[in-house]
Parts: structure tokens; C-alpha cells; sequence
């Protein structure tokens, strides 16, 4: 028996000691005479790192009718991550010292019992909780405001208590906080005029707001109005602008291949022949090499499907990390092959995702690129409900935004070639283990060298139509990826007509839905006025004018001088868990 262990099985009999158990839920299981490995990971509530060692995990006596005062003890269990003491008929204060006693706490559920008394502040040292439920108790006083310390909270509720005074200023749903009679501050009344809003801080930042809500009606009135009626002018213009070029595209294929089978063995031999030319640049891989760094492309290095294919993690005999997609044998997918193959990989930049390899044998045809450790930015801004969700904070959008612009300048403006994109979105927005952002998916671009006729998907055309129709497009397009780094709505909600119409409405309507359109993670971080003028570049990107869009350049412009208020970022050091 270790230590630590040792701590435990003192921590488990202080806290059967303490509590009076009148149904005997648990006490009878809880016997301390023979002391072998893992023995108490067998009682009632209990639940430990391993089974063969005495060290807790979670204690959960819920539901018990247990009687008497918060189990002091609980300090000697020195790894406790979880405590569920609801539902009880237990008394007393929250004792002030609950950082010293669960310093690990990820989760503290007291609810349903008769604490009382003021909520410690010292809970906000608790740093690590994830869940703080304090509701249905006789809890009295102010919230501390130091809660909204607990930067990884996700679940918090005080309702039903006799609270009183500003919530802490972090985003959770009224329900959160019902059943006090005193509460205010968002989402609850405003605090002005209310005998307990006294802290001169917290009246500013009121005011602060209302000026910000104004400007933003403003910008919306001014900018995003004719933004409503966008999606049934590009309807009408897209076709016209992209449809001379692509069709230039398809039927160059068309007209050259009379069967799909012919097709298919064209463009991989043209792929064969067009991809000699890089291999300074892009190696030509060995199928046998990737099927061994996927564990012969196992399911468990899958790490996710794509339209085109199934994306691996692949791990190199030197410990190289690699995503290897691999596309699905199907014609369709052999342009966007070789378009890849012939931009990404001819274009090297700080902010697109290095192609490093490809591979065609056979019906296999693999693309091989630098592993990017933490994913796409979409699956950021949007995690999925069981995941672990992580905030990504204002300062590290700006940097992620300024990285995509800076990317995106240089494929607009390189003197050697010009580059689009046309598919521009935060799912093609991969980022490094230092957040870089590295713009992925090529497989809608189109290059245009003015002097070369080396490659058939590249175009000599006039400058201005160039600009006006694609250029232009991937300026929109990184409009709607900054409304959602700043909105936090997915894309489909701002690029659809119906949807788009209302979330401008429901800005206009009523000042309070300003909180609406900000992502609630981003407000009242202090950086108010910074959101506003990124917005502003935002709408002026989603003109629904292409002639009224700013160029890149300077887009680009605006968010770097923003950016640079906030130095240099180091990794993670603007991520949030909640
Ligand atoms: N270099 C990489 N490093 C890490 N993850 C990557 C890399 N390339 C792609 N991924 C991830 O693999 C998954 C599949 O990517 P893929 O590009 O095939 O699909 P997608 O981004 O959903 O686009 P589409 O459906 O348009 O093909 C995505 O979650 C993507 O973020």
C-alpha cells in the first residue's frame, strides 16, 4: 500500500466517519479490515485510477439521504477528480478552503441539499473544474465574480437558491441561474438601477456594451444589409462568370476522350507525365512504403472522410508524421487529383499545407502532405457535443484570420503565377501544432501564368475578368469564413438566403440580440471594439458587389494591424477549455 494510497483509505474513513448514513447506502461496504490492493475500488461510489490500486478517482454518494457537513477529509484523497454529493439532506458552508481540498476537481456536484452560507471564491482555484453544480441549496450572498476564472467550466448551475448581484461574466443560459430573486447582468435583467450594482467596473462595461451595440447596428445597417439579397445575385452571376473557364476545362476532357474508361487512363498517364515536372518538388511514393506507414491503411489512422476520399495518419520509419488521402477510385476524382498535384505542388508558403508526396499505382492514387496536429479550424469553431470543447479565444482567431489573408495574398498576387482557390472555407483550414493556419483542398483552384503554356489547367485571360470573377470569389468566401470566426455560426447558417436574411433581421430588431450575433465566448473579453472593425472587414468581403470587395492586400492590411496589438502568440496560449 502506497503513500498516496495510503491518504485514500485515510480520506474514505474520514468521510464515513463524518457522514450520518441513516439507510446504510454505503457505510456497510466500506469496511477498512483488510487492506490489499485495490480493495476499496469496490465500495459504494467509489471509483478508482486502477483497480488493483487504492487510489481514487470519483466518490459519488448521490441520492443517499446522507445527513451532516461537506466530509472534510476529502482532502487526504489527493487524485479525487470527481465529487457527487447531491442529493442529501447535507448542511453547513461550502467550506472555504475547497481549492486545498480538491485541487484536481473536475467536476463538484453539491446540488439538492441544504448548503449554506456564501460560495466560496476560492472555487475558482479550482482550475480544472469542468462542472460546478451548486443548485437547490440555501446559498446566500454574491456570486463571486472570480468564477468567471474557471476557464474550462462547460456546465454550471447556482439556481434556486437566495443569491443575489451581477452572475459572473461567463455564458451560461438563464436556467443556470433561476430561483434567485437578486440576480442580475446577462443573460438576466441589466444590473443599472439595481441596489446591488454597485462595482463602477461593471457599469462601464454595461456602457461599453450599449456603445458597441449601437456601432454594430450601424456596421450591419451600413455593410451587411445588401448582403441579404447576396445569394440570389451570385445565383445569377456565378454561372455567367465561371462557366466560359470550366466548361473551357470539361470540354477540352470531353472532346479529346470519347469513353470514361479512355478518361480514366488519360488523366492518370497525363498525371504520369505532367508529374514528372515536380518531382523536384513533390516525391513520387511507393505504395508499399504508405501502406506500411498506415498500419496497411488501418482503420484506427483514419482521421476523417472527405468527399474525394478517406484521409490517414501515416508515421514514418523516422517518426515523420504524415496525412495520406487516399482517393476514392472513381474518374470523377482524377481532375481534382491532378489539380491538386499541379497547384499545391508547385506553390510553397508559409500558410498552405506542404503536399510532400503522391503516389498512383495502379487504381491507387494517394496524396501525401505534412500531418497537421491540430486539424481543421471548423472542427474548432464547431466542435462536435460528446468531444471535449475547446474555446479558441479572440487574439488566436485574429492571428488564424491574418495567417489565411497572408495566404491567400500571396496566391493572388505572386509575380510568377496567380493562383484561386474557389473552395475557401475553415474546413480547408488545417493548423499546425503552433495553430498556424495552413490553407488545404486545392482541388477547385485554378492557376493562371501569364507567359507559360506548360500546363493545360493554367490560363492566359483577360487580368480584370480574372479579378472580378475569382479573385473576387475567394474574397467572399474568406468574408463568410470571418463571419463565422466571429459569429461562431456554422457557414451553411451565413452563405443560406433565408437564414441569412433573418440573422440580419434579428440583429436590427432588437439591441439585446447583439449578444446573438457575436460568439458568446468572445464577449466582454475586452476586445469589443477590435471584433467590430474585423466585422466591418467581413462585410465589406461579402459585398454582394465583386467590384466593391477589397483585394486581399489589404484586407489582409487591416487584420495584421489588429493582430499586432496582441504580440506574439505562443502555442496554445489562447485556447480556452470549457
Ligand atoms: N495534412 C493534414 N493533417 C491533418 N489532418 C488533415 C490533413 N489533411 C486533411 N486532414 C483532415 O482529414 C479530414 C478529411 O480531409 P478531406 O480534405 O478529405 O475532407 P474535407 O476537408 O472534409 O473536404 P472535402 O469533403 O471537401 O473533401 C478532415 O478532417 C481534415 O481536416
Amino acid at each position: 500500500v502506497s503513500i498516496c494510497s495510503e491518504d485514500d483509505i485515510r480520506c474514505l474513513e474520514s468521510i464515513k466517519d463524518s457522514l450520518d448514513d441513516p439507510h446504510d447506502r454505503f457505510k456497510s461496504s466500506w469496511t477498512f479490515t483488510s487492506k490489499t490492493a485495490g480493495f476499496i475500488c469496490g465500495f459504494v461510489g467509489v471509483e478508482c485510477w486502477h483497480l488493483d490500486s487504492n487510489e481514487v478517482l470519483n466518490i459519488s454518494l448521490t441520492n443517499m439521504g446522507l445527513k451532516g457537513q461537506f466530509p472534510l477529509g476529502i482532502e487526504n484523497c489527493l487524485r479525487l477528480t470527481w465529487l457527487n454529493l447531491s442529493n442529501n439532506e447535507l448542511s453547513g458552508p461550502i467550506p472555504s478552503n475547497i481549492s486545498q481540498i480538491l485541487p484536481f476537481g473536475a467536476a463538484l456536484d453539491l446540488s439538492f441539499n441544504r448548503f449554506s452560507g456564501n460560495i466560496p471564491k476560492q472555487i475558482s482555484n479550482c482550475s480544472f473544474l469542468s462542472t460546478l453544480r451548486l443548485d437547490n441549496n440555501q446559498l446566500t450572498g454574491l456570486i463571486p465574480p472570480e468564477l468567471a476564472l474557471l476557464n474550462r467550466i462547460k456546465k454550471f448551475s447556482v439556481a434556486n437558491n437566495q443569491l443575489y448581484g451581477p452572475v459572473p461574466n461567463f455564458s451560461f443560459s438563464v436556467s443556470s441561474y433561476a430561483g434567485n430573486q437578486g440576480l442580475c447582468g446577462f443573460p438576466l435583467e441589466p444590473c443599472i438601477n439595481r441596489p446591488n450594482f454597485r462595482d463602477s467596473f461593471k457599469k462601464g462595461f454595461v456602457i461599453g456594451y450599449a456603445f458597441s451595440i449601437v456601432s454594430v447596428i450601424s456596421i450591419f445597417m451600413s455593410y451587411c444589409v445588401p448582403w441579404v439579397h447576396r445569394n440570389e445575385r451570385k445565383k445569377q452571376l456565378r454561372p455567367f462568370m465561371l462557366n466560359p473557364i470550366l466548361n473551357r476545362r470539361r470540354n477540352k476532357r470531353k472532346h479529346s476522350h470519347q469513353t470514361s474508361q479512355m478518361l480514366h487512363l488519360d488523366l492518370l498517364d497525363e498525371a504520369s507525365r505532367e508529374t514528372s515536372m515536380l518531382v523536384k518538388l513533390v516525391s513520387r511514393m511507393s505504395y508499399t512504403d504508405l501502406k506500411e506507414a498506415t498500419n496497411d491503411f488501418s482503420a484506427d489512422n483514419i482521421i476523417g472522410f472527405g468527399q474525394m476520399g478517406t484521409t490517414y495518419k501515416a508515421t514514418l520509419s523516422n517518426g515523420c508524421l504524415l496525412a495520406i488521402k487516399r482517393l476514392f477510385d472513381t474518374q470523377k476524382f482524377d481532375e481534382h487529383f491532378i489539380t491538386e498535384l499541379k497547384t499545391l505542388g508547385t506553390l510553397r508558403h508559409d500558410n498552405l499545407v506542404p503536399l510532400l508526396g503522391f503516389c498512383i499505382e495502379s487504381r491507387e492514387k494517394l496524396l501525401v502532405y505534412r500531418y497537421m496536429s491540430n486539424g481543421n479550424l471548423y472542427n474548432w469553431l464547431h466542435p462536435s457535443e460528446e468531444g471535449e470543447a475547446k474555446i479558441i479565444e479572440w487574439p488566436l482567431r485574429v492571428k488564424i484570420a491574418c495567417g489565411i489573408a497572408r495566404g491567400l495574398v500571396w496566391l493572388h498576387q505572386n509575380c510568377n503565377f496567380r493562383v484561386i482557390h474557389l473552395d475557401i472555407s475553415s474546413k480547408c483550414i488545417l493548423l499546425d501544432q503552433n495553430f498556424k493556419p495552413k490553407i488545404s483542398n486545392f482541388g477547385e483552384a485554378m492557376l493562371m501564368k501569364s507567359n507559360n503554356t506548360d500546363w493545360s489547367s493554367s490560363f492566359y485571360m483577360d487580368s480584370e475578368f480574372w479579378e472580378m470573377s475569382f479573385v473576387k470569389e475567394d474574397v467572399y468566401r474568406f468574408g463568410i469564413l470571418l463571419l463565422e470566426l466571429i459569429t461562431g455560426k456554422d457557414p451553411s447558417q451565413l452563405t443560406n438566403s433565408s437564414n441569412t436574411g433573418k440573422l440580419v433581421k434579428i440583429d436590427l430588431s432588437t439591441s439585446s440580440n447583439f449578444y446573438h450575433v457575436i460568439d458568446k465566448s468572445l464577449i466582454g473579453r475586452g476586445f469589443d471594439l477590435d471584433i467590430l472593425q474585423i466585422l466591418k472587414v467581413a462585410c465589406n468581403c461579402v459585398h454582394p458587389n465583386p467590384d466593391r470587395r477589397p483585394a486581399m492586400l489589404e484586407v489582409h492590411k487591416t487584420i495584421s494591424a489588429v493582430g499586432k496589438r496582441y504580440g506574439g502568440l505562443k502555442t496554445g496560449s489562447k485556447l480556452t477549455k470549457v
